[in-house]
């Protein structure tokens, strides 16, 4: 049985490369979603930094917001998750689903049309968020297909514009204009942009068909490295850690705690050769710090990382201690 088409739902979904301001997007969203009941299914789901006085509930795979919006995982099921949604006695204002860094975007668009076809859902933007500061390094392979998936979505967001120059900005918008000229672009610093730019009816331009593409792998098998660990890192010897990263790793993440604060957790994010890290304000009772990094197969040393990691602990861990690590192919 079909849903009634006036009550289908605006799906917005979310693409672009690791590390490119994707959850900086959906919680920009989150933030101004003002009273509207938004459902986010996230590939990541910890790396959703949600101010803690928002949350209402955690379960394992959702987090449930005060204000009604929901954080779910983004798993095999996403038609048979939407639907349920959709069948609820209080169906959402909007879905948005963020896809992985290093998979093709277009690979949601079958799931999408076929909830479409249904009538329970109406694709109301596919938005491409590119990085404009990493663009220029990644090699040829990467950028091609890129650009394929940016001129394949509806909106493409040319994020970090505050990271490159007026020139580089300039190339980049040169090239993406004469890979698709219809293409809707806007510069962006962090994703900010008002709600209605994002989600609303008529976003998208009906005219143009979804094409259905075959769920195209970026250029290069990706590899990822992860660990957690009950004993505090020192931040001397992290500074070493990062030199190691920094050769060999596209992405890493985490949620780290430092030997000088250890009750206090840093959020640490690293882009390309770009690290951030942000200290929360509250304390952390059972202190156990959380990295991944991600690489490309052919580049990525995953056990030279690991023992480099080793070494920021301090002291370092004992055998058989608290430290699990785990190497393998990543949905990151
Ligand atoms: N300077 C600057 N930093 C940004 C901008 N947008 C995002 N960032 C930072 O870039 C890092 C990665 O952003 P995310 O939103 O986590 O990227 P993502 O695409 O979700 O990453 P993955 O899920 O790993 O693919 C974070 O540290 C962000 O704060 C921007 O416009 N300027």
């Amino acid at each position: 049985m079909t849903a009634e088409p006036d009550r289908a739902v605006p799906v917005v979904t979310v693409g672009g490369f690791l590390g490119a301001g994707k959850t900086t997007l959906v919680n920009g969203l989150l933030a101004q979603s003002n009273g509207r009941r938004i459902v986010v299914f996230v590939n990541d789901f910890g790396a959703i930094n949600i101010d803690y006085d928002l949350i209402e509930t955690v379960e394992e795979d959702r987090i449930s917001l005060k204000n009604g919006c929901v954080c779910c995982t983004l798993n095999d099921d996403l038609v048979g998750a939407v639907v349920d949604y959709c069948r609820a006695a209080e169906s959402p204002d909007a879905f948005v689903i963020e896809a992985s860094g290093v998979a093709d975007p277009r690979s949601l668009d079958q799931s999408i049309l076929a909830l479409q076809a249904a009538g329970h859902v109406r694709l109301d933007n596919r938005i491409y968020v590119l990085d404009a500061d990493c663009f220029g390094r990644l090699d040829y392979a990467d950028t091609e297909l890129l650009i394929d998936h940016a001129v394949a979505s509806d909106l493409v967001l040319v994020n970090k514009a505050d990271l490159t120059t007026a020139e580089k900005l300039a190339a980049l918008r040169k090239m993406l204009v004469r890979s698709s000229p219809h293409n809707k672009m806007i510069e962006t610093r962090h994703c900010a942009l008002p709600f209605d730019i994002l989600i609303g009816d008529g976003q998208r331009d009906k005219a143009v068909p979804v094409p259905v593409a075959p769920n195209q792998l970026l250029g290069h098998e990706f590899h990822s490295w992860s660990t957690t660990s009950a004993t505090p890192i020192n931040r001397r010897r992290f500074a070493a850690f990062l030199k190691t990263l920094a050769g060999s790793t596209l992405r890493a993440k985490g949620r780290l705690f430092f030997d000088d604060a250890p009750d206090r957790a840093v959020l640490f994010d690293f882009v390309g050769s770009r690290e951030t890290r942000r200290l929360l304000s509250e304390k952390t009772a059972d202190p156990v710090s959380v990295l991944v990094a991600i690489g490309h197969q052919d580049r990525f040393d995953a056990a030279l990382i690991a023992q480099a990691f080793s070494a920021t602990l301090n002291p370092v861990p004992p055998e058989g201690g608290r430290t699990e690590e785990r190497i393998d192919n990543p949905a990151f």
